[in-house]
């Protein structure tokens, strides 16, 4: 069986593939990285050290990977044959993608028949139907309706903390020993292939991409925005503030309510997952960059995204979100001039002013908001502790 992956960085290797080769699959990458790509090429395998007590390394083999910048041609023919193509690229890189998988589709629906899952697995909900509709942009109706007679988009939630460790021989992903993989089967094509290795296959995906969503990545957003401005370099150090594992916590408990509200969980499941998050985000095996974890603010101070959504959920049903609001002002202090995305936001705050900026990227209107908002962006700029809600 062979699987196309598009994206060879730390969920691809240290996730993606890692299932994919335990389930059977040949692993074929595809990436824009060459370092990478030979690296896979020259030693037909990668590794994966995982952050148990033991530090187990394994090696994922057989594997190869091609270059889509330079090795178009190769990618659709891979595209053509392969069972299963899914992707770690980032939300924001599936509309670069789209374009090589739609003329590798077009070459498919002639040639093989056989039905084919592409699965987008991006911290951001339903990933598979944005990338779906990316490629239906780039193709004619009648042509995404042929796709579309083999190709199903399941979507899919994702889970584990993977980074990767730059070697001159090996590509190395350093995972945490849990993760979470879940994926909507009612929208699978292909029902012949075995379960993936890993994976849970659930009716409703909803419940468990927002768990994850707002949860996890809601709460790994405002440790690095607000551990930012106490100067914290990782997660884990700025975990050990009291103050800031306080907040977190706060936090979380705070868009906890929100899934008491609409799923169907009960308070003690919502405990047990706030406490597991915290402990795995504190885990000393693991030294987090503050700055891959706040990357593209731009992306996670959006309207349906990690912060802004839980918050406007919230003021919906008429809940607090008090602690959402001080991590969304945090969100527009954050500065990493290496990542074009935190330079763009604060070229536009320097502009336009923050209120504007505020409105402009959350999409919020409601004034009230808005002006809780901008009030705790200047307070947190004079004084963070001030501010940290006990
Ligand atoms: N790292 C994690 O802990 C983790 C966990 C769950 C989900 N995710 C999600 O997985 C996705 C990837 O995250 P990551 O941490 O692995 O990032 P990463 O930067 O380590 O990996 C992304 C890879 O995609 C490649 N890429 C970018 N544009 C491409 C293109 N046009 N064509 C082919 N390859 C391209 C990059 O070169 C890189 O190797 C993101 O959506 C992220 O939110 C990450
Ligand atoms: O990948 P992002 O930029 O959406 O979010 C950064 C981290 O929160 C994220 O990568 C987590 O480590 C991961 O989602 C854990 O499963």
């Amino acid at each position: 069986m062979r699987a196309l992956h598009f994206g060879a960085g730390n969920i691809g290797k240290g996730f993606i593939g890692y299932f994919l080769n335990k389930t059977g699959y040949e692993v074929c990458f595809v990436d824009v990285d060459q370092k990478a790509v030979d690296q896979f090429n020259q030693n037909n395998r990668y590794l994966v050290e995982i952050l148990d007590d033991a530090r187990t390394v394994e090696s994922i083999s057989p594997v190869s990977a091609l270059n889509s910048l330079t090795q178009a041609e190769e990618v659709i023919e891979q595209i053509e044959n392969a069972d299963i193509i899914t992707t770690s690229v980032g939300v924001n890189n599936l509309s670069r993608i789209a374009p090589v998988l739609s003329q590798g589709l077009l070459r498919r629906i002639k040639k093989n028949k056989n039905k084919l899952d592409i699965i987008a697995n991006e911290n951001a909900i339903n990933a598979s139907s944005t990338l779906k509709s990316e490629i239906e942009k780039l193709v004619a109706p009648g042509e995404m309706d042929e796709i579309l007679t083999l190709a199903g988009f399941p979507n899919a939630s994702i889970d584990r903390l993977a980074l990767s460790r730059e070697d001159e021989q090996d590509q190395i992903a350093i995972v945490e020993p849990v993760y979470e993989w879940v994926i909507n089967q009612k929208e699978l094509a292909n029902h012949e292939l075995p379960s993936i290795e890993g994976a849970t296959y659930v009716e409703e995906l909803k419940p468990y991409i927002e768990r994850k969503l707002f949860v996890v990545n809601m709460g790994h957003a405002a440790t690095a925005y607000i551990g930012y401005l106490y100067n914290e370099s990782t997660i884990q150090s700025a975990l050990q503030r009291p103050e800031i594992e306080q907040f977190v916590r706060g936090v979380m408990n705070e868009t906890a309510q929100y899934f008491l509200k609409k799923h169907n969980v009960s308070q003690e499941e919502m405990k047990n997952y706030i406490k597991k998050t915290i402990i795995r985000f504190k885990n000393q095996n693991i030294s987090d960059n503050i700055f891959r974890v706040g990357r593209s603010p731009i992306r996670k101070l959006g309207y349906d995204e990690r912060l802004v959504k839980p918050m406007r959920e919230l003021s919906e049903l008429d809940l607090p979100s008090d602690y959402l609001a001080v991590a969304i002002s945090a969100g527009f202090i954050y500065d990493d001039p290496q990542d074009g995305e935190s330079a763009a936001l604060q070229d536009f705050i320097r502009e336009h002013g923050v209120e504007q900026a505020i409105r402009h990227y959350t999409g919020i209107t409601d004034d009230r908001i808005l002006t809780s908002l901008k009030e705790n962006y200047f307070k947190l700029k004079e004084n963070v502790t001030s501010v940290l809600i006990d």
